[in-house]
């Protein structure tokens, strides 16, 4: 059997190069003259996988080790009978990890107590909903906007203009939809983001497109009491410098970016693909994965619960790194094509980056911050 993987995906050879022979490319570039022979196509969120590049090849197999399938023309795929398989959740703890690090960050920046401030969550799956477990866990006031769950009889959503209305920060985690009645291209428009309470956060780590890139520059031109944080760009890799100049935190969509979730989402595509061709699953992550178990952040006596919460949430991931390495890249590319390849450079070359439930905390806690870290999801 041919396999053709995206060369980005960790732990390839680990757990795919037993099934046969298994080339890779760099997912931007695999076309359909290189699926000539190949039956399992495994890819991340830069390939776009539709009828242009699998019609008439013999792909059966089609696994993303990614959350998001906006890439992926399922319909076409289903009626082709490709299978398809995703990494529902895999890295979600690391898009709640970045956001708490924007929330931090903001609240510094302006002087705001973030976790005072009316958080509203749009799109409450995977992702939202984790943060919202983690925000209600630490205090956080919260609104909810997920009309598909309100359609299915769930209690507690409020409508996005009721969240515009009453929020005073925006976290977006709706998948990337074009139809439909909930359908999210454009969610965030000029009359939306019009409506946004003076020194409103928003904060984009779900999909570019969701914003429309164009009027939230509008927007800031005029608006530059809101503060807002891109992980993800209407045009990828391409990013407007003007608009990212204007963002109080800019990142080369690296917010699940955590080893763990990687790792997890190779390990579902292994498991779906075992399953697909009926084969057991006889590796695991826990086998494969690098040791979780870091010591590190030794607190000291006496220390007030959130000076170190807020350590410990930096300690784990600051989005500031992120958002410096990206201005970097954006104040050295002076043409589009730089741009370019400079946001893929940094998502193929990021740090090392665990999850706080692979870290330990060590020394003397006092109750109080023992119960907020484990609010924040660390294990003390
Ligand atoms: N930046 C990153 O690194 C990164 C990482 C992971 C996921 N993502 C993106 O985040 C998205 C969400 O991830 P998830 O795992 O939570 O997905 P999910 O499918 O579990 O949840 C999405 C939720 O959004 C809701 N929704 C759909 N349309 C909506 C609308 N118009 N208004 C409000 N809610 C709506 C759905 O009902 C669902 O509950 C993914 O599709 C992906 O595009 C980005
Ligand atoms: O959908 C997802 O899981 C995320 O957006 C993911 O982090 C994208 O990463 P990529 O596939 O582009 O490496």
């Amino acid at each position: 059997m041919q396999l053709l993987a995206d060369e980005n995906i960790p732990l390839l050879d680990e757990y795919f190069a037993g099934f046969g022979s298994l080339r890779r490319l760099p997912g931007r570039q695999i076309s359909r003259a290189d699926l000539q022979h190949t039956e399992v196509l495994l890819v991340r969120s830069v390939t776009r996988v539709d009828r242009a590049l699998l019609e008439g090849t013999p792909v059966r197999f089609v696994g993303t080790c990614t959350i998001g399938t906006d890439h992926l023309d399922l319909d076409w795929l289903a009626s082709a009978g490709i299978h398809v398989a995703s990494a529902p959740g895999c890295n979600a703890r690391g898009v709640v990890e970045y956001v708490l690090s924007c929330l931090l960050t903001l609240g510094e920046r302006t002087a705001t107590d973030w976790r005072r401030q009316r958080i509203g969550i749009v799109g409450v799956g995977e992702v939202g909903g984790r943060l919202y477990a983690t925000l209600q866990a630490l205090g956080v006031d919260c609104l909810r906007c997920d009309p598909l769950r309100a359609e299915r009889g769930e209690s507690g959503f409020v409508s996005l203009d009721q969240l515009i209305a009453e929020a005073d920060v925006l976290s977006l985690h709706v998948p990337l939809t074009s139809s439909g009645a909930y359908a999210t291209r454009h969610l965030l428009d000029a009359g939306r983001l019009a409506a946004l309470r003076p020194g409103a956060w928003l904060i984009n780590s779900s999909r570019g497109p969701v914003v429309d890139n164009a009027a939230l520059l509008a927007c800031l031109q005029q608006r530059p009491d809101l503060q807002v944080a891109l992980d993800v760009w209407e045009h990828e890799p391409e990013v407007d410098p003007q608009l990212a100049a204007r963002c109080a935190l800019a990142t080369p969509h690296i917010a699940g970016y955590s080893l763990d979730g990687k790792l997890r989402g190779s390990d579902m595509i292994y498991r779906a693909l075992c399953q697909h061709l009926q084969q057991p699953a006889s590796l695991s992550l826990q086998q494969l994965a690098p040791d979780s178990g870091h010591t590190c952040l030794q607190v000291a006596a006496g220390s007030e619960a959130d000076w170190l919460l807020a350590r410990a949430l930096r300690w784990v991931y600051d989005v500031r790194d992120d958002d410096a390495r990206m201005r970097a890249m954006l104040g050295q590319a002076t043409e589009a094509a730089q741009r370019r390849s400079g946001f893929d450079r940094l998502r193929r070359d990021y740090p090392l980056r665990r999850e706080c439930a692979a870290l330990d905390l060590q020394g003397e806690l006092p109750p109080a911050a023992r119960q907020l870290l484990r609010a924040a999801g660390f294990s003390c």
